[in-house]
Order: structure tokens, then sequence, then C-alpha cells
């Protein structure tokens, strides 16, 4: 069959598409790099005439939104963020982007069950032949999004690779306009770690093994452990994670990944999203070494458990002498998001021979003051991300503390063991004031 003739019919300017928005509306803009750019100026020059439109994106990595920029009143556009990226986070500082708070896996079904779409507007890659275009490195919850979506306009962009998975591609005769793009997809490169995310790397790389199944996070420590393992002589590892990045496609060019061991998706690298530089999108593009799948499944703990010797390396804000692990906040400021973060927590812990590191600088620096990352507890405001009794390991350049099966004092000591050496006593101090110290605690 030829598609032809419904594409030339459902083609439209961007001015023209957006005018299926209404006031009141609940609009989709996708996520990461597939954000839409063109439709959001579109949607921002009618300003003056729409009232109270809601706008969702998932860690915009396309510029700060012009619904944003244009309506700093919010009474005709409220722009919300699933998870905070630069932009975002920037715009929050503003008062103008609300954070929504999820658990990335049960994301799919909160659109499925839970949330109202009237217009989701998806950049994709070209149509092909049998009528489907391509969602690119975001698969993540773009289909649910669509399935629940009144209205769908496709942001159609020829730079966008394509890539094999599941709920990756939509048919043409499910969309209701498409219009034509060729910006340049977003590039993020992966943070360039410093000495001490080296440190932590190597403290990770000791525990790394032939065959295990890697999941990085996002940072500069996880792309640092990602050098060190393309650099290694690990064979046969496997990649199953949330977000597929720069370092990953040297880790496989270097011969380190075959999947060869993985207990289910055997010889593929299984990931949601993708974000990276140029080298990642041609890494991706119809490589069937390479799955995007929904994130319903790629998060799910019950499949991430299915993997033998999976080991996830997240990072994170701070932790407090409990075990309770902030990854997204800091007081009531909203820096990212939960993501993924309790989704690998929990999946590593079933693994077979798993291993789950939260890491982070055993201190950070703020107006020339250095403060240690681990504290009595979480600053008022601070989200617990991962829950204490969820808990994984504890990374720092200090060592590892690990939180499983341990009391309130053992943790404490763990942690302060870990911590930076200029903290220690004081922290002694507080875990003795908060009664979760025993005198014959050693550091
Ligand atoms: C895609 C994946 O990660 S999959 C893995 C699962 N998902 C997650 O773990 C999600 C939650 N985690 C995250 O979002 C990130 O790993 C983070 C935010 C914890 C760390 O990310 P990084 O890129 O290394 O953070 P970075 O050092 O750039 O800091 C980000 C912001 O937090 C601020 N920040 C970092 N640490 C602190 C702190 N202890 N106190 C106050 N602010 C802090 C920084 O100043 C910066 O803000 P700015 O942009 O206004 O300057
Ligand atoms: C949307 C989630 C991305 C992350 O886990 O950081």
């Amino acid at each position: 069959m030829d598609y032809t003739e419904e594409y030339k019919r459902k083609l439209v300017t961007p001015e023209e598409a957006v005018k299926v928005v209404k006031s009141g509306d609940w609009v989709e803009y996708g996520s990461f790099s597939g954000s839409a750019v063109v439709l959001d100026k579109a949607l921002a020059a009618r300003k003056d005439e729409l009232w109270d439109v809601k706008i969702r994106n998932c860690t915009r990595s396309t510029g700060t939104p012009e619904v944003a920029k244009v309506d700093p009143t919010r009474e005709h556009f409220t722009y919300i963020g699933l998870q905070f990226s630069g932009y975002e986070r920037k715009l929050s500082d503003q008062g103008l982007c609300s954070y929504m708070p999820l658990v990335y896996h049960e994301l799919p079904k909160y659109y499925r069950e839970y949330m109202d779409v009237d217009v989701a507007m998806i950049p994709v890659a070209p149509m092909d032949k049998f009528g489907y275009f391509n969602f690119g490195p975001q698969v993540s919850h773009t289909m649910a999004i669509c399935e629940k979506a009144k209205k769908i306009i496709l942001e159609v962009n020829p730079n966008i690779p394509r890539c094999f998975g599941q709920e990756e591609v939509i048919h043409i005769s499910k969309v209701d306009h498409i219009i034509e793009t060729d910006y340049p997809i977003a590039e993020i490169p992966g943070a360039v770690p410093n000495d001490i995310d080296k440190k932590i790397a190597s403290i990770i790389m000791e525990q790394l093994e032939d065959g295990s199944c890697l999941q990085l996070g996002i940072g500069g420590m996880p792309n640092a452990v990602g050098e060190m393992i393309a650099d290694s002589d690990l064979k046969d590892l496997g990649i199953h994670t949330e977000m597929f990045v720069d370092s990953m496609v040297e880790m496989v060019e270097k011969g380190r990944v075959t999947g060869a061991r993985k207990n289910i998706d055997k010889y593929k690298i299984v990931a949601t999203f993708a974000l990276g530089t140029q080298k990642t999108y041609e890494f991706i593009n119809y490589n069937p070494m390479v799955l995007l799948m929904p994130v319903n499944y790629t998060n799910d703990p019950a499949v991430i458990g299915r993997l033998d010797k999976f080991v996830s390396i997240n990072n994170c804000i701070d932790v407090d002498l409990f075990g309770q692990i902030n990854s997204e906040s800091s007081g009531t400021r909203q820096i990212s998001g939960t993501g993924g973060s309790i989704c690998f927590a929990l999946g590593a812990f079933r693994s077979n021979g798993g291993k789950g590191f939260i890491c982070m600088t055993s201190s950070f620096s703020k107006g020339g003051k250095l403060f240690s990352r681990i504290r009595p507890t979480l600053e008022t405001g601070s989200a617990v991300t991962i829950h204490r009794g969820m808990a994984p390991s504890i990374v720092t350049e200090y060592g590892i503390a690990t939180l499983k099966g341990k009391s309130l004092w053992e943790r404490a000591a763990a942690l302060i063991n870990i911590a930076h050496p200029d903290f220690r006593e004081e922290l002694i101090k507080s875990a003795q004031d908060m009664g979760i110290w025993r005198q014959s605690n050693k550091r």
C-alpha cells in the first residue's frame, strides 16, 4: 500500500497544526532529545488566544521551551517537567516549571490509566514505506502518550535515527497532522569526570567481573566508569540500561560488550532512551544489536532481576545517617527527579549476584565552603528518593558502605567510615545525639 497520499493530506504548516490546541488542554512535548521544538514555537505564538494550557515534557534537552519564556504569568501556559534537565531546573528556579513525581517504570501506566492527553506533539524520523514513523532515541513512555492522546501531531526530522525495539514506531493512520523540520538533534556529551569521579570509578571497577550486566546512570561518575570499562580487559559484558550513552559505544567498539551471558535479550543491548552526541545517535541507527524498549520493560525490577550479575551504577545528591538517599532535590529546590533510581535499586537486589551502587563525592563546595554529602538527616524539604530499607550500597572516594541488613547504628558507622575525614567527628556527634551510635563503634 502507498501512504504518500495520506502523508500529503496530513502535512500542514506548524501554525496550522497547533490550531488543534484549545484552552484548558493537556499537551505533551515528548522527551529528552525528542522534545518538540518547532511546534513549541508555533504554540507559544498563540499565547494571547489560549488560557490554561498545560504542557508536559520529560528531561527536555532541546533548549528552553518557548511556551515558558513567553508567559511568565503562567495564565496561558503552565509547563511541567517529569525529570528536570538543566533547562527545566533553571525555569523551576524562576517559578516557571513544576515537577511531577514519578517512579519511571510506572510512567506508561500513569498515562494509560490516570492522565489526560489532549494533544501529543512528538518528534519522529521520516515515514518508511510501510507508513511507520520511528520515535528514535526515546521509546520510553512515548507510545503510552500516543495511545491516550486525542490528537497526534508529528514533528518529522530526517536527523532522528531509527531504532529497533518495541513500541518504537507509530503508524500514519493514527496520526492527525504532520509537520516537516530538519534541525540538528540535541547533543548532550557525558559529563567530564574529575579526579574524585575517577577514584570512585576505580572502586566500582573492582566489583565488576566478566559477564556482568550493566546499567549506568547520568552524571560524570558513571561516565568515568564507562570509560574505564572500555579500557579494561573485562569480557562478555551485557548492557540493560535506562539511558544509552557515548561511553557504551566505546565499550562495544573496544570489544567489552557481547551480551552473550545475558539470561534474557541475549546478545542485545537494551535501553529505553539514548542521550549523547552524534556518536551515540549514529551507533543506534538501525543497529540490530540495540533494542529500544518501553520503560515499563527496561526499568521493571522483575525484568532487571532476571539478569544475573546485574550491576547498577547511579548518582545521588546526598544521603543521611539512616541511609535515606536523595537523588533529586536540595531542600525544596527540585534538581532533577526520581527517574529510574528506585527501579534499579530494587532490580539489582533481585538479580543473582547483583550489586546496586549509589555513588557520590563525599563532599561538595559551594561559595568556597566544603559541605559533606553524608548528613545527619536530609535537609528539610529534600526528597527521600530511595527509602532506607531499599538502599543499596553507597560509594564515595573513601570506599563502599553496604547498608542491606544493617541496623541504624551499623549504617551510621558504615556511612561515617566513607565520609570526608573533615566531617567524621561531627557526624559521630550527631549520630550520638540522634541515638543511633553505639559507644563501641569505631571509625
Ligand atoms: C538517566 C539515569 O540517570 S538512569 C539512573 C536512574 N536515575 C536517577 O538516578 C535519577 C536521579 N539522579 C540524577 O538526576 C542525577 O544523577 C543527579 C542530579 C543526582 C546528579 O547528576 P549530575 O549530572 O552528576 O549532577 P551535577 O553535579 O551536574 O549537579 C546538578 C545540579 O545539582 C546541584 N547539586 C548537586 N549536588 C548538590 C548538593 N549536594 N546540594 C545542593 N545542590 C547540589 C548542582 O549545583 C547542579 O545545579 P545547577 O545546575 O543549578 O548548578
Ligand atoms: C526520566 C528519567 C531519567 C532518569 O532516570 O534520570
